[in-house]
């Protein structure tokens, strides 16, 4: 039998277009299962060294995208620009107005969002994938839930202020909460039958990167919600 040698590609060429949807639906960065194939070309990856207390490891692996982003006008930025220039390039994608959904504190030291959800289940799904994710970043958020809705809130107690931490938890966040088809508000076009037609539930195709292999992460929040959306 002939043994032949593994080399594993840069990149899978039928997985940019992957990358490229989760792009569009997260210019904040990309969230995959470890071992997928990124398109280098189009993302890069996070290192290692932000998890510097890391316990274990991380069922994912954050790519951010390469491209540049618009500056931003906000005073708390232009402080954090001022104090820490390298995190604040990863901050921008993050913020309402740049590509993202989070706004910074007035003091510039923590990064605020809340997320909706259909429904208590889905909200306390997200609210696991998070904590899991938490166990192995050794990072936690303040956060609040009321029936749907959560609040997050990201800072660094030591040092106090903004770190590189809260911006993966960040991204987290955002990717989780859109494989728990958080509910975003969104012009688009009214479809028939809707009654609300400023929301929208994203959704992850069950095709794409962001799904787990069947049969591993059993700890994974499972999809329970029996409920009627709020
Ligand atoms: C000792 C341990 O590293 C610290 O307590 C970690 C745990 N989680 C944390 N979470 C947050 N949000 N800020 C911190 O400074 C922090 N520190």
């Amino acid at each position: 039998m002939m043994i032949l040698p593994f080399v594993k590609p840069r990149a899978l060429p039928c997985l940019s277009g992957v990358s490229r949807r989760l792009d569009q639906l997260n210019p904040s960065g990309v969230l995959v299962p470890k071992g997928t194939w990124v398109s280098q070309n189009r993302f890069r990856p996070i290192s290692d060294e932000s998890r510097p207390n890391k316990i274990g490891e991380s069922r994912f692996r954050l790519y951010l995208p390469r491209q540049a982003t618009p500056p931003s006008t906000s005073t708390a930025f232009a402080h954090l620009e001022e104090q820490k220039p390298d995190l604040s390039k990863d901050v921008l994608p993050l913020l309402v107005g740049t590509g993202g959904r989070w706004r910074l504190s007035d003091d510039g030291h923590a990064l605020e969002r809340s997320f909706r959800f259909l429904t208590f289940a889905k909200a306390w799904d997200f609210m696991t994938g998070v904590s899991l994710e938490c166990k192995y970043l050794n990072h936690h958020p303040e956060w609040s839930n009321c029936y749907n809705k959560v609040t997050v809130r990201l800072t660094t107690h030591q040092p106090k202020g903004l770190s590189r931490m809260d911006v993966n938890l960040a991204r987290v966040c955002d990717i989780i909460a859109l494989r728990c088809k958080e509910v975003v508000p969104g012009p688009g076009p009214k479809p028939p039958g809707r009654q609300n037609d400023s929301e929208v539930s994203t959704e992850v195709s069950t095709k794409d990167s962001t799904e787990l292999p069947a049969g591993t992460h059993k700890e994974t929040p499972t999809e329970t919600s029996t409920e009627t959306p709020a």
